[in-house]
């Protein structure tokens, strides 16, 4: 047997911490693991010194594509996962235009993807009260899960899922075996504050911030997890943002809730001054929070209580993150290339375990949306891996996403991706020349088996 390729000397993060072994593959996928591999192979690699994280699987991103490409899209969005040790990604139904509400939206985007995505992606379906009839379509064509906000979206064309639809959506997509994912903040308590800021003549960024305090996420994650108790629907609560809220999954789930739990990079890594000082860049919602909030975050990431990391990438173009008044900006953050780097300096600063990392960012999303091959290395499961030289320190300065302003840029970081792998293939290689994309458009459609 002649292996396709050879990775000798690396440090694998496997599930019960870093081992030192070799990892052989063939037809794209890992055929053989040891301590040493003998057999013969068309391309060897010295990976000593190196670590092999699984790929990223980042089951949070909006790449806006079709429709809004000139926001994000799948080949520049893809590249700065790619550059970040991503391999797969789980794509939004908004921001793309049309929406991903119904087959016809799908199998547009599923083609925008298989023209121009550099990664294996999967599609998540949004659930929403006009497409409450073409959920079990959306199942049929592939959906990961099913996405509702529980607020304003920031999109008229995506509207919040109110109650009855949200329960509903719930109860399908039980029958159909599919997640539902929530956007979590209470719309009558972000709608009444927004409205009160405003009047009052509120435009700042400490306005917007006051504007989406705690205990709208709380009460919504709240609503979510009861309504997931009643259905016995599978729960991902994206993008938390304070540790109440990840410990009423925590109790949930301790009573037989199916539920998991998402933050995001941005809330690990930043804090509400931060977003003061920085501006339009770190808008986001949930909005960043105190710093005794962030290490919150960190100790519940550490204790287990978060399932997944996921980046929540969604940029705008300059334009509309440009304007005095905060409330009429783009909320998103770039954040594609910085997730495995904002975890890995959780790592040096506070202690988080390797192999805690990697199921956060690879294993956990692959097996809670069921990408079969995805998530870890093991034998007969895809290539998908990242070199990262876990000590070298270096500031990001070159982001591969569509538009430069990030708030990333400049950020410290220790452990550079030096190549990241798809299905044994380079998608990304850096060199002291630079970042080099490999020139072909692989990504596949990722579909759930069916095991979430
Ligand atoms: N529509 C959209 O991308 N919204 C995202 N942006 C953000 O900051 N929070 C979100 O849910
Ligand atoms: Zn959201
Ligand atoms: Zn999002």
């Amino acid at each position: 047997m002649t292996l396709d390729l050879l990775l000798r000397g690396g440090t694998l993060v496997t599930p019960a911490g870093p081992l030192r072994a070799d990892l052989g593959v063939e037809g794209g996928q890992i055929v053989t693991l040891a301590l040493e591999i003998y057999a013969p192979a068309h391309q060897e690699i010295d990976a000593a010194g190196l670590h092999i994280f699984p790929g990223v699987v980042d089951a949070h991103v909006h790449l806006n594509e079709p429709g809004r490409t000139h926001w994000e899209g799948f080949d520049t969005g893809t590249r700065a996962l790619a550059a970040g040790g991503a391999t797969s990604l789980l794509d939004m139904p908004l921001n793309s235009s049309p929406p991903v509400l119904n087959r016809a939206a799908f199998e547009a985007k599923r083609a925008a993807g298989q023209a121009h995505s550099r990664l294996d992606f999967g599609l998540w379906g949004g659930l929403t009260p006009l497409n409450l009839d073409d959920l079990d379509e959306l199942a049929a064509c592939g959906v990961v899960g099913f996405k509702a906000f529980m607020s304003h979206s920031g999109l008229d064309e995506f509207p919040a899922a109110d109650d009855a639809t949200l329960y509903a959506g719930m109860q399908a997509a039980r029958r159909l075996g599919r997640v539902v994912a929530t956007h979590a903040e209470s719309d009558a308590f972000t709608r009444s504050l927004t409205q009160a800021a405003r009047q009052a003549g509120g435009q700042g960024v400490r306005d917007y911030l006051a504007s989406r305090p705690p205990i709208t996420e709380a009460e919504a994650v709240s609503r979510a997890l009861l309504y997931a108790e009643d259905t016995g629907a599978a729960l991902h609560l994206v993008h938390l943002s304070t540790a109440r809220a990840v410990v009423l999954a925590a109790e949930a789930r301790a009573r037989g809730v199916d539920v998991t739990a998402e933050t995001c990079p941005h809330y690990l890594h930043f804090t509400a001054e931060d977003a003061e000082r920085a501006g339009p860049l770190l808008k986001c919602a949930p909005p960043l929070r105190d710093a005794a909030t962030r290490e919150a975050l960190w100790t519940a990431l550490k204790a287990g209580q978060l399932d997944t990391v996921g980046s929540d990438h969604s940029p705008a173009p300059p334009e509309l993150k440009t304007g005095d008044d905060f409330f009429a900006l783009w909320g998103g953050i770039s954040g594609a290339q910085s997730t495995l780097n904002v975890l890995l300096n959780g790592h040096w600063a506070r202690g988080v375990p390797l192999e805690l990392i990697a199921a956060v960012t690879a294993l956990n999303p692959a097996r809670r949306f069921g990408l079969r091959g995805k998530g870890a290395l093991t034998v007969g499961a895809d290539a998908d891996f990242a070199l990262v030289q876990l000590d070298e320190a270096f500031a990001l300065t070159e982001l591969h996403d569509r538009h430069q302003a990030n708030p990333y840029r400049g950020e410290p970081f220790r452990g550079r991706v030096h190549a990241t792998y798809l299905r044994g293939q380079p998608v990304y290689r850096w060199t002291a020349g630079g970042a080099h994309f490999d020139g072909e458009v692989r990504g596949r459609l990722l579909t759930p088996t069916g095991d979430v």
